[in-house]
């Protein structure tokens, strides 16, 4: 059996820390009083996340949750310190936009603007590609894609154009839309619906890492995936073939006897350097990353998807990781405040 694996960020070193270790800076005490985070999310997801384990820690750690009526002002509403928030919609974009700027001093999990470079698949991997991350450690790109929004039937042409090899998955531009589906033949091309991604499919044995982000901290399951697709699938099928959410809680992979090779986690020290660079680029602090290794070799790895505020819920010990957060920002707050810096604070 593969044991579950579980990554810390250790390895960093926050300048403010080693600063503070160094008597450089005065030492924070904890934010006297309760540390407010308000949140707007939909009731499946205030459930999945606002589990009563992380109710109970919270609360003996003086943060309270309040749940925010994304229809009013959210200056009527709190105060809050922090706003945790996962909803679409103009309106509450709106909203939201509009108390940041009149409450600076307010952190917003995440901004609205760096959110939207992930809900749309074209963008979403934008950031990987460009890092294009090569270290000893190994290599992180992302599949070959092809954003089509043609009439259905110049899509094979388009594909060639494109140099692209099938299989492809092909993803609906739109990333809350889960309604994948793997097309063989140039044929079943033409069936697809654009708006859509189309993915070159990479062999990865099955398994694909779930690599969840919670500010500097972060944490790897796995969870089972596709199985790869040899020369004799590809000459015997036809079609379009829809596949559902493979990746979903109830196929955690962390238990399962898999092939070592496979199952092996991504080394760390790449985690933490493709973590870094990405929260950096984006903006975000709260996502997570989809990861698959090309079969057959130890240290080629491939990006598929990312996600904005996922189901933490199904990260192992995400209660103090979450809670540890939401303080470490109150910390950060009440450092930024000037009676910190004059020595009033
Ligand atoms: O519902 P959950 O807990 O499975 O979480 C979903 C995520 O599942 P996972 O983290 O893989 O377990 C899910 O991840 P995947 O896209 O399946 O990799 C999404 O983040 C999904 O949000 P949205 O539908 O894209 O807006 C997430 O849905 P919401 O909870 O945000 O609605
Ligand atoms: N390029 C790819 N190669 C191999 N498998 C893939 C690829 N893209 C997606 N998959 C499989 O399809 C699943 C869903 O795709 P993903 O892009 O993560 O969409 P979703 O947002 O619905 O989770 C992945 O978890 C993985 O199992
Ligand atoms: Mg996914
Ligand atoms: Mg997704």
């Amino acid at each position: 059996m593969v044991s579950g694996g579980c990554v810390g960020a250790e390895g960093e070193v926050d300048p403010e820390a080693a600063a503070v270790e160094r008597d450089e800076l005065p030492v924070a005490p904890a934010p006297s009083r309760e540390l407010v985070v308000g949140y707007a999310l939909t009731s499946k997801k205030a459930k999945s996340f606002l589990q009563p384990k992380l109710r109970g820690l919270a609360r003996k750690k003086g943060i309270s949750f309040v749940a925010i009526d994304h229809k009013r002002p959210l200056s009527d509403q709190g105060p809050f310190d922090i706003v945790l928030h996962k909803l679409t919609g103009k309106g509450w974009q709106q909203l939201l936009e509009e108390y940041r700027e009149a409450h600076p001093e307010v952190t917003v999990l995440d901004p609205p603007g760096a959110i939207a470079h992930l809900l749309d698949r074209q963008s979403m991997l934008q950031e990987v590609s460009e890092l294009d991350l090569t270290d000893r450690y190994g290599k992180v790109r992302v599949p070959k894609q092809l954003f089509v929004n043609t009439d259905p039937s110049s899509i094979p042409a388009a594909v060639r154009r494109a140099g692209l090899s099938l299989p492809l998955v092909a993803k609906p531009l739109v990333a809350k839309s889960h309604e994948l589906s793997l097309a063989y033949d140039p044929t079943s091309l033409t069936k697809l619906e654009p708006p859509l991604v189309l993915q070159e499919f990479v062999n990865h044995g099955g398994v694909m890492f779930k690599v969840y982000i919670v500010g500097d901290a972060i944490r790897v399951v796995r969870r089972f995936s596709l199985p790869n697709v040899d020369e004799g699938d590809l000459s015997n099928n036809a079609g379009v073939f829809r596949f559902p959410r493979v990746s979903c809680a109830a196929a955690s992979a962390d238990d399962a006897d898999l092939d070592p090779c496979v199952a092996e986690l991504p080394p760390r020290p790449l985690l933490e350097i493709l973590a870094r660079e990405l929260r950096r680029r984006l903006g975000l602090r709260l996502f997570n990353i989809d990861m698959i290794r090309e079969h057959g070799t130890r240290d080629r790895f491939y990006v598929i998807d990312m996600n904005y505020f996922p189901g933490y819920g199904k990260m192992p010990g995400y209660e103090q990781v979450f809670t540890d957060f939401l303080l470490s920002l109150a910390q950060k707050e009440y450092k930024r405040r000037p009676s910190y810096s004059s020595g009033e604070g």
